[in-house]
């Protein structure tokens, strides 16, 4: 014990000679405030240390590993943000917010969509402790970046919101730690809130985890209170990762970002040995040879380090400069010192696909670096090669949801100025075979069909497979009439019905997931009035009696638009699509007709009455810059359009189409 405070006591002086003098300690004003035992031993996040910090003085029984997890806004971000200020990692300010949720998109839409790391140092009972958060996404279309992450941690904190109790996707990420046997810190969070109802929440988290009220903890991430006792109780409660530095090199890629001038940074937990700038390294996955040009740990940018350690999660850069290089999931090893690899992740299951094209041809081989380097930081999006008459080349692209595919595309123009069209999403459905020569062209039986273009014609398939997922809702009990109509009406079965407290019920219920995937979350949320959660898990494929539908405009067939669609809904779906695109596509020269068809048979029709004006008729005579701006901004206008035929569509209604307006 004694030699290990001694230890510390010699890092800390490292570790502050590595942080300039005036990135530490007392009297920052924000230390003034910490009690004299937690000494704050890092720097303000602002600042980049080139010089190297030496963690060695962390022994593995000082190193926690741990997540927050929580069903979205119930506070997991905020409380990231106090616990890297009361461990001094950053300053504190009121500008503090959602510090770990560094991409543009996150801060736009306020949610978070990658899974991010920090180190912290902290002492506690005069020991010295090295703990890694990891801040977690909760919406269910990121889930896969939750169960990535709680793979390098041996526990998590879980967040409920004192308000709205226990919700959907509480139930599924505290399933996936439990199943993970990690340590579980349940905290009950904005108790500063006027309906604060802790008690509530307690009782509940003691009936569907069967975890005592006494270990709950009640906090107001926003103000503060209690949080300084859920960091203690993560050294408490979290076991140091069992992991032994003696060991040889056994390196986990959780996560990995592709930068223009270094390469591939992947973040790596480690499960065994060290390593350190210079060592050769190999990948188990590709069998390449690297040599290590930096590591560290994030702090949370960044932070050089002599070596990394068994038992830390940190950062490595050696030379990958192929997005391909880096696997999630991968494991490193020392070169001539081979190990078992890790299992690694399973591979997710997308569950929504759409065709993804550039606005131009000629921006093809841009947009195929940047889906490549966006896919190295988002692993769960899978990419085929796609073609289309009508947007020429370009990728069918699989998503865990409409929000992972909105928030990937955005992501694609804010970090790599890729401008895209987007095409209808759909469902993987599958196809049993009982065309002979099908059954030879493909080589199998049964083929999933992820492109309505090729969803095969009746005659040759004896059976079509649609998939389901099994559905979890929370809600207060006022809304269940109205839910489970919603339900009917999205041709869900009843599987289980339980009051988890006075007034909240779970409804559970088999869906088809075409029936969820677009706007059944907003349904939901709208006729609750916001109150009821939903999340949903995979459940197989049934049998279906499909059609495929498709879109004409002008006669002509648009294969972007055509859908597959339950036989019984293809006519008010038909209508619905018929009366979107006619919203979505502007009057031209001539009139449009829209059709919805099944076959040779017309089942809806809109049209769009032609535009007579002659835009420029009111300069003639008048200002000839005035004429310019107005063929410029119409030019502008027409970059975001797609020809057709000789129909002009704008390239957001590919996508839009599919969404229903509002539930009956
Ligand atoms: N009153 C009150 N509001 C809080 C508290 N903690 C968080 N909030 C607010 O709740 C909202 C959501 O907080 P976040 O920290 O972004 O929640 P999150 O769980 O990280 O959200 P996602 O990452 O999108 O899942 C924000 O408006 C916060 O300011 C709290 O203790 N009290």
């Amino acid at each position: 014990m004694l030699s290990l405070v001694t230890r510390a006591a010699g890092v800390w002086g490292r570790l502050r000679r590595a942080c300039s003098g005036a990135a530490l300690l007392c009297p920052q004003p924000w230390m003034e405030k910490c009690p004299a035992d937690h000494v704050v031993f890092s720097s303000p996040y602002s600042s980049h240390k080139k010089e190297k910090l030496d963690t060695s003085i962390f022994p593995v029984e000082n190193i926690r590993n741990f997540s927050i997890i929580a069903h979205v806004d119930h506070g997991k971000s905020t409380l990231a943000d106090r616990l890297l200020e009361i461990t001094g990692t950053i300053a504190k300010t009121d500008q503090n917010k959602q510090v770990l949720d560094k991409l543009q998109v996150e801060r736009e839409r306020g949610i978070t969509v990658k899974a991010q790391t920090a180190s912290l140092f902290y002492s506690y009972e005069g020991m010295n402790y090295l703990l890694n958060l990891i801040d977690t996404p909760g919406h269910v279309d990121f889930s896969y970046e939750v169960s990535r992450s709680l793979s390098a941690c041996q526990g998590v904190i879980l967040v409920v919101d004192a308000n709205e109790g226990i919700q959907a996707q509480t139930m599924a990420n505290f399933y996936l730690a439990f199943e993970a046997q990690l340590a579980i810190i349940p905290v009950i969070n904005k108790i500063d809130l006027k309906n604060a109802d802790p008690e509530r929440v307690e009782k509940q988290i003691e009936k569907l985890f069967d975890i005592s009220k006494d270990e709950c903890i009640r906090i107001s991430a926003k103000l503060g209170t209690n949080v300084e006792k859920v960091l203690q109780e993560v050294i408490e409660k979290v076991p140091a990762p069992s992991v032994n530095i003696s060991d040889p090199l056994k390196a986990l890629v959780f996560d990995s970002t592709f930068d223009h001038y270094r390469g591939v940074i992947a973040n790596i937990a480690l499960f065994g040995g060290e390593v350190q700038k210079g060592h050769k390294i190999v990948s188990a996955h590709t069998r390449k040879t690297y040599e290590v040009n930096e590591v560290g740990i994030l702090t949370p940018n960044e932070q050089p380090t002599h070596k990394l350690y068994a038992g830390q999660v940190g950062y490595l850069i050696a030379g990958m400069k192929e997005v391909t290089e880096a696997q999630i999931g991968d494991t490193l090893y020392l070169h001539k010192q081979p190990v078992e690899p890790l299992p690694g992740f399973k591979s997710a299951k997308p569950m929504v696909f759409a065709g993804m094209y550039p606005v131009d041809q000629s921006e093809y081989n841009n947009l195929k670096s940047a889906i490549e380097k966006l896919t190295l930081n988002d692993s769960s999006v899978t990419v085929h090669r796609d073609s289309s008459l009508a947007l020429g080349a370009g990728w069918r692209l699989g998503f865990l949801g409409l929000l992972h595919l909105e928030v990937f595309n955005q992501r694609l123009e804010q970090e790599y100025n890729a401008s895209v069209i987007l095409t209808a999403p759909t469902v993987p459905y599958k196809a049993v075979l009982s065309s002979a020569k099908l059954k030879k062209e493909h080589g199998k039986e049964e083929i999933t069909v992820i492109n309505p273009a090729e969803f095969p014609d009746k005659s040759s398939v004896s059976e079509y497979l649609e998939p389901t997922v099994l559905g979890t809702i929370i809600t207060p009990d006022e809304y269940i009439g109205k839910i489970i109509t919603l339900c009917q009406t999205r041709r869900a079965v009843q599987k289980d019905m339980v009051y988890i407290d006075e007034h909240r019920v779970m409804l559970k219920y088999i869906f088809p997931l075409n029936e969820i995937v677009v706007d059944f979350y907003d349904a939901l949320k709208s006729l609750s009035s916001g109150y009821a959660s939903f999340d949903y898990e995979d459940a197989g494929y049934q049998a279906a009696d499909l059609v495929k539908m498709d879109i004409l405009l002008n006669g002509n067939s648009v294969e972007e638009l055509g859908a597959v669609v339950h036989k019984d809904k293809a006519y008010a779906v038909g209508k619905a699509m018929c009366e979107r695109l006619k919203d979505a596509i502007p009057r031209q020269l001539f009139e449009i007709a829209i059709q919805a068809a099944l076959g040779s048979k017309v089942i809806a029709r809109e049209t769009v009455k032609a535009y007579r004006k002659n835009v420029v008729a009111k300069c003639y005579g008048g200002d000839i810059t005035r004429k310019m701006k107005l063929l410029k901004r119409q030019a502008e206008g027409k970059k975001k359009m797609r020809k057709i035929g000789n129909v002009e569509v704008p390239k957001d209604a590919f996508i839009s189409v599919l969404k229903r307006q509002s539930e009956k």
